[in-house]
Formats: structure tokens, C-alpha cells, sequence
């Protein structure tokens, strides 16, 4: 089977005043369709840079990335992102912002269809009685709960996550994660998540992607064999303890080769 998501060989460099800063060489990730992907790595390898990438925002200088057989040249229609800051716009609803994508992307969908999918997703997530409030009036796991709704109400076949659990609390993370799995197996979007947490990667990953210090190449693939209906408990178990241990190996070692880690 042809993977969905197909990074290969990908190299980038920035321009800084200070000459080109390498921060991707020859990177390959291969993932199949409806699987999840986490992505790890030392801080500043590479990892928003990758998503930039994979969402087409940027080219790479060299490699390619291929996304449903397709080469990506711009940016497509087919991906939702998500960030840790989940940006909601204050002056609408957290209805109006979550059917926001399908007014740009989907523009012949009715109000009433646009309705009805955002509030489908909204009960999914556990917000539903909040859909006429105003972002502020939310807490940052709700927020970002509704972040999550608008990345994919308009279906898309590629979901794209920057540390969008990052800046909430651990309670709140695991709620998310559990939030994140259901979503999942509702819905049927392929998931490349950037993460710092290896716990998160675990949790949520049916491959962990560890990419080393940069500039970045794709060190260590770890498979995630695991139950897809996963409960938080199972992190306590000797199988995704040992799986921790091993990226948590992998990452000192990338650490190792890219002194300016904090
Ligand atoms: N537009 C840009 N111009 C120049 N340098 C950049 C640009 N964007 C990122 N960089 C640099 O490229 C490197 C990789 O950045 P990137 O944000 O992709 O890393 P990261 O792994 O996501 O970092 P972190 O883990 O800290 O979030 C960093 O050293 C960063 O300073």
C-alpha cells in the first residue's frame, strides 16, 4: 500500500545573516494512511520546520515531500493544523470559529450543514453548551478542545499538530490525549503530532519518529505496538515503560550531537 504521507530525502536550510543555517538533511518519514505519528526530537532540530514543510507553507531545498500520491508544491486544502496556541478569533462564537475553515475551504457547504458538522464535533469533544461563547471564556483546555474541532471540520485527510497539548496542565494534557484518541477513531485523518513528551508520543503514537539533534535526519523509528483503544494506564506497563526508556535513550543521544540543547 502506497503511504499517505511520504518525506523523502528531505534537506532545508535557512538564510540567517550569519550564512545558512542547516536545520533538515535528508530526512525520509513514511507514513501510511489513517496511521498517527509522533515526532520527537532535541529542541530546535527541525520539527516546526518539518511541518511547515509536509503542510506545503515552505519548499524544501532538496527532497520531497508527498502527501495521497501527490507531490506537495503549495499548500492544500486536504490538511488541518493545529498549534499549542490555539488562536480562536475573540469576536466570534466557538461555533463561528470552528466552522471557520469549511467558510474558506468548503464554501458551497449550507450554514445549517456547517452547523451540524461543528456541533457533532464540539459533543465529541465535550463542549457542547459552550458553542455561543466567546474564546475568552474558556479555559485554555477548552480552547484548545475547540482548536482541535475547527483543525478538522472539514475533513481532512492529513491532521498536522505542533505541541497543541504543550502549554496546558497535566491533568488537562491526559484529558486531551484521551479527547485526541477518541477523535481519532471517529474520524479518519493520517496525524503527524510534534511533541516534546514522550509520554504524549507514546499515548498517542503508532510510530514515534525520533529525529536527531540538528541538522536533523531521522535517527530512530520506534513502532508503537500497542492497543489502539489505549487508556492512560497503559503507560504504566511494563511494555510502554520499556518503549520510554528506549526513546528516552534516543533522545540523550540525539542531545549528544547538538551541543545547543536546554
Ligand atoms: N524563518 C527562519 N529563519 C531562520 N532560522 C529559522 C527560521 N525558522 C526557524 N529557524 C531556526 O531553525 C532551527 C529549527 O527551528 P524549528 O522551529 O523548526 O525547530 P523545533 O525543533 O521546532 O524547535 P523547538 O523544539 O524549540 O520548538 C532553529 O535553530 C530556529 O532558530
Amino acid at each position: 500500500m502506497q503511504d499517505l504521507i511520504e518525506i523523502k530525502g528531505v534537506s532545508h536550510a535557512y538564510q540567517t545573516r550569519q550564512g545558512p543555517l542547516p536545520v533538515l538533511d535528508g530526512l525520509d518519514i513514511s507514513i501510511p494512511k489513517g496511521e498517527f505519528c509522533a515526532v520527537v526530537g532535541p529542541s530546535g532540530c527541525g520539527k516546526s520546520t518539518l511541518t511547515r514543510l509536509i503542510s506545503g507553507l515552505m519548499k524544501p531545498a532538496s527532497g520531497e515531500v508527498w502527501l495521497e500520491g501527490q507531490k506537495v508544491t503549495s499548500p492544500r486544502k486536504t490538511v488541518g493544523m493545529a498549534f499549542q496556541n490555539p488562536v480562536l478569533l475573540e469576536w466570534r462564537t466557538i461555533i463561528d470559529n470552528v466552522t471557520l475553515p469549511l467558510e474558506i475551504v468548503a464554501p458551497k457547504t449550507t450554514r445549517a450543514q456547517a452547523h451540524d458538522r461543528a456541533m457533532h464535533l464540539l459533543d465529541m469533544v465535550g463542549l457542547n453548551g459552550f458553542e455561543n461563547k466567546r474564546p475568552s471564556e474558556l479555559s485554555g483546555g477548552m480552547r484548545q478542545r475547540a482548536s482541535l474541532c475547527r483543525a478538522i471540520v472539514h475533513k481532512p485527510s492529513v491532521l498536522i499538530m505542533d505541541e497543541p497539548f504543550g502549554a496546558l496542565d497535566n491533568f488537562t494534557r491526559e484529558d486531551l490525549w484521551q479527547t485526541m484518541r477518541d477523535l481519532r477513531a471517529a474520524e479518519s485523518f493520517t496525524c503527524v503530532l510534534i511533541t516534546h513528551d514522550l509520554r504524549e508520543s507514546v499515548f498517542l503514537g503508532d510510530q514515534v519518529v525520533v529525529l536527531s539533534g540538528r541538522p536533523a535526519h531521522t535517527q530512530f523509528v520506534l513502532n508503537v505496538d500497542l492497543p489502539a483503544d489505549r487508556s492512560i494506564d497503559i503507560l504504566y506497563e511494563p511494555k510502554a515503560v520499556e518503549m520510554l526508556h528506549v526513546l528516552r535513550d534516543q533522545i540523550r543521544i540525539a542531545q549528544g550531537r547538538d551541543g545547543e540543547v536546554h
